[in-house]
């Protein structure tokens, strides 16, 4: 996975295809091997197979990913506040902070680093700007996190990456101001007339919900028969699986497993793993600072991404201790708010001493 964040807009591509509590299947999950899915003009054939044997699925990595990155977060508190006392659970986030220091404590480091750079910012929507909730429906933004992401967007270019379809992630967010990333960043949509090159290959002009004229990138949208094919499967293969639920997100398909019985996690990997077997894979700045915020286990391939590159800053939304690239972390949405605020009254100091001098 690669975060391309040349001079004019930041692209996520190549996403991981696991997310947190659902595992999504994307269009860079394609098929470059003759055993692949089949083409014909512009049909798609997705080889149907019957499921493979649970073993596969506990080799192939799926479970294990969806157990130890995925599990809901109901039961993944109470299960590390029974392996700790209550008590000591904080005292075993502080130590996992030694690890991953508050963003908020370090904020004086991370903003002389950002000093003649251009920070760019990336933030996750679902965990980072509306708490999880068990009803995907229901993940809304505060009205306080909607005033800091537009203020944070006056400042600097603002991207909202997430494995949501960008219409939906757009409608929750409501901000014309942004950068939309739906899909795992297969579908980008950005202001005009913004430092986004307008003369990028897979640029198109289109107007907004609102009429408004913006940018669109979808580099994988020769992809989306095939995506629908995969949905249509998933939906019959997981259809008798209580709880499961299948999204279509136009440019990826993510299956959701928070509410379903943990005994039958194996199955649902074993059909996301007998689906994605037939699909092997898509896509740089130097003054540009990219902070990018999120939560789950989609984010790590950007943390990922920044800890080898050795730039910008990763920074893990989680309440409770676990393993990431990140460099840095915040406790919850309500931390985020209070980090972007922080960026905002920074910036506007540094504007102001600009100007004095
Ligand atoms: O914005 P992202 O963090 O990339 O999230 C992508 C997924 O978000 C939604 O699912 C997650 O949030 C739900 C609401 O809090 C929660 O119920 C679910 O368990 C989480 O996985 C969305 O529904 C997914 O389709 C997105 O892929």
């Amino acid at each position: 996975m690669e975060l391309k964040s040349n001079h004019a807009s930041p692209v996520l591509t190549d996403p991981s295809p696991l997310n947190k509590s659902k595992l999504g299947i994307h269009s860079s999950l394609l098929p470059y091997s003759s055993a692949g899915p089949s083409f014909s003009g512009k049909y798609v054939t997705v080889p149907r197979k019957k499921p493979g044997k649970l073993d596969d699925v506990r080799s192939n990595g799926w479970l294990d990913a969806m157990k130890s990155s995925s599990p809901p977060r109901k039961k993944l508190i109470k299960d590390f506040n029974s392996e700790v006392a209550p008590d000591d659970s904080e005292t075993a986030y502080r130590s996992w902070m030694l690890k991953y220091p508050s963003a908020l404590d370090y904020f004086k480091q991370i903003t002389n680093f950002a000093k003649n750079k251009k920070i760019a910012m990336f933030l996750d929507y679902d965990g980072t700007l509306s708490p999880i909730v068990d009803d995907p429906d229901r993940a809304i933004m505060s009205d306080g996190m909607r005033f800091a992401v537009r203020n944070i967007a006056k400042y600097f270019p603002t991207a909202i990456i997430s494995g949501r379809s960008r219409d939906k992630v757009y409608e929750l967010v409501g901000l014309t101001e942004l950068y939309y990333a739906g899909s795992h960043g297969m579908d980008i949509m950005g202001p005009v007339n913004n430092i986004v090159s307008d003369d990028h290959p897979n640029c198109i002009k289109s107007t907004d919900q609102l009429g408004k004229e913006v940018n669109l990138f979808q580099p994988a949208i020769e992809f989306i028969p095939m995506i629908n094919e995969v949905f249509r499967t998933l939906v019959e293969n997981t259809k008798k699986i209580q709880g499961a639920k299948v999204e279509n997100h136009k440019f990826c398909a993510a299956i959701h497993y928070r509410n379903v019985d943990e005994k039958n996690w194996p199955t649902i990997a074993q059909c996301v793993h007998d689906i994605l077997k037939d699909y092997p894979r898509l896509s740089n700045s130097d003054d540009v600072l990219p902070i990018y915020v999120g939560d789950d286990r989609t984010d790590e391939d950007a943390f990922k991404v920044l800890r080898e590159r050795n730039q910008g800053y990763g920074i893990l939304v989680s309440s409770v201790p676990k393993e990431s690239k990140a460099f840095h972390s915040l406790r919850d949405p309500s931390e985020v708010q209070e980090f972007l605020s922080c960026l905002v009254r920074w910036k506007k100091l540094d504007e102001d001493d600009e100007e004095q001098k």
